[in-house]
């Protein structure tokens, strides 16, 4: 086994720039408490669900805004990018539109359970040679019954509005979670764990500890 120094640039650690190609703070969050080193670079991609498989959609989309900084980005360099959806009853939850529309989206979590899928790619580019891989997590959620009351409340903190499916486990939505089977940090916005394993089945070094 190897042994780093702490502080040891990425250089020296054979480490290539990593960017994550998203605008979401929960994803930075993420790849923060991994250690893992990047820059941030959203991507401009339009999204559009072109399939009603949930797996099959996010896998799309975050190749779709993988590319999309990847094709403009040069030298050395891997991305990532990454999407999440609910699935609820055949019906894959994307953003709310409104808050008519996070009303409509929690009253049909509620008191069920329900999917979320996070597809992740990563490409990347080592002179000449380019890499790529597109995978999905799957984590099962079960709500807690909620009043109509508490989901007007709930969609009235603004909470909602910028997440798949209406709800975000890491805020105040987290009272009405009853069960979660598969990775936590997957309904977040990113499965780092899995992330950090298919890089290292790449053979790319990720972490800077
Ligand atoms: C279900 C759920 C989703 N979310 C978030 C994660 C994602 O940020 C968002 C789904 O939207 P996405 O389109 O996957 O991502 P984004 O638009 O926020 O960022 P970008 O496209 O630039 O990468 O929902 C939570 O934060 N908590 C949750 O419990």
């Amino acid at each position: 086994m190897k042994e780093y120094k702490v502080g040891i640039s990425l250089k020296e650690k054979n480490m290539r720039k990593i960017i994550l190609a998203s605008a979401s703070p929960r994803r930075r969050e993420l790849l923060e408490q991994g250690g893992i080193p990047f820059t941030v670079i959203p991507s401009q991609a339009e999204e559009k669900i072109t399939t009603e498989q949930p797996g099959q959609a996010v896998e799309e989309l975050s190749y779709l805004k993988c590319s999309d900084i990847y094709e403009k980005s040069l030298g050395d360099v891997l991305v990532i990018g990454a999407d999440t959806v609910v699935a609820s009853e055949g019906k894959i939850l994307g953003k709310p539109s409104s808050q008519k529309d996070a009303v409509k989206m929690l009253q049909s979590l509620q008191g069920r359970e329900h999917e979320v899928y996070t597809g992740v790619t990563i490409m990347a580019r080592e002179g000449n040679e380019n890499r790529k891989k597109t995978f999905h997590e799957k984590t099962k959620v079960v709500f807690y019954p909620m009043s109509d009351e508490e989901i007007r409340s709930y969609v009235n903190t603004g909470e909602p509005m910028d997440k798949a499916g209406a709800y975000g486990i890491q805020g105040k939505s987290a009272v009405f979670i009853k069960e979660i089977s598969g990775d936590y940090n997957n309904v977040v916005g990113l499965p780092l764990a899995r992330l950090y394993q298919e890089l290292k089945n790449m053979g790319i070094e990720s972490r800077e500890w």
